[in-house]
């Protein structure tokens, strides 16, 4: 069961630039995601303490592309016929367990109209996945995507995972297919994006493209972690309440002080 909630006020733009890698300095081995593929789902496996990961996601590009749809399709299984514009930006969160993990993705679905242009981008900060989309029944979308794509990515000192998404696929004849295809491709390279193609309206490929966000982000999430535990100074291990400190005596001995955290009350 998937579980999906859309919070009445927006919560504060993450200011923080989490995300230690971008797509071109890190690509996770085929086997550790398969390993992750088979053990995600969106579902409550069990009641679990571990803490709850995050990742943000922003989805951009022209107004009218299908950026609302695509998100709706996945976080509440619907579609609608009906264009109803962004009005500035809207939120939902989306609960994963990977690996029995909890983990949340935040989606971000900003506005294509010129006049939310700034609204929308003062949420492309902290961004861990930047997601432009076009219209593959209208190629004149596609030629925007780099900028979109650029005023996005650039908000961030971490570069986040791109993906470039043509959407409105069952609105493109078959015979049409792989010249949409080469040409999201070329952008897709251009832009060191991952190419996916989804139809909202029939649910092609919804599924599969949120799946491997939520993949992506996890992992190099967990990547970011393990680098940061590696690399911070030995001497000081913060452990809870307590600062363990580690220092070498005259002869040579290792000594464990406890020192008391200047943040805790109790020791
Ligand atoms: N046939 C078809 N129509 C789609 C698909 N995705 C979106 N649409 C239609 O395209 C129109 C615009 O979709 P939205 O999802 O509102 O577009 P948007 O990118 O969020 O637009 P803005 O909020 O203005 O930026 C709507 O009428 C949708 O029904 C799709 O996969 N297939």
């Amino acid at each position: 069961m998937k579980v999906s909630r859309q919070l009445t006020e927006f919560p504060v733009a993450l200011d923080q630039d989490t995300t230690p890698y971008g797509l071109n300095q890190f690509t996770p081995s085929a086997r550790s995601l398969s390993d992750l593929n088979s053990n995600i789902s969106n579902g409550h496996p069990g009641s679990s303490r571990i803490a709850v990961r995050m990742a943000k996601a922003v989805f951009v590009g022209d107004v009218g592309v299908g950026k609302t749809s695509l998100i709706n399709r996945f976080c509440r299984d619907i579609f609608e016929l009906n264009y109803k514009p962004t009005v500035g930006i809207d939120y939902e969160m989306e609960r994963f367990w990977i690996l029995n993990v909890p983990f949340n993705m935040q989606i971000w679905d900003t506005a294509g109209q010129e006049r939310f242009k700034c609204i929308a981008a003062s949420y492309y900060r902290g961004s861990n996945a930047v997601v432009t989309v076009f219209d593959a029944s209208d190629l004149e979308s596609l030629s925007t995507c780099q900028r979109w794509m650029d005023d996005a990515v650039g908000a961030n000192a971490v570069p986040p995972l791109k993906f470039l998404v043509a959407t409105k696929m069952d609105l493109v004849n078959e015979n049409h297919r792989e010249k949409i295809d080469q040409m999201g491709l070329r952008m897709a390279n251009l832009l060191g994006a991952e190419y996916w193609t989804v139809s909202s309206k029939t649910g092609e490929n919804v599924e599969q493209f949120f799946r491997r966000i939520a993949v992506l982000t996890f992992e190099m999430g967990l990547a970011s972690e393990i680098t940061e535990a590696f690399t911070r100074p030995p001497k000081q291990i913060h452990l809870n309440a307590a600062v363990l400190r580690t220092s070498n005596n005259q002869d040579g001995d290792s000594r464990v002080a406890m020192k008391k955290c200047s943040s805790c009350k109790n020791f």
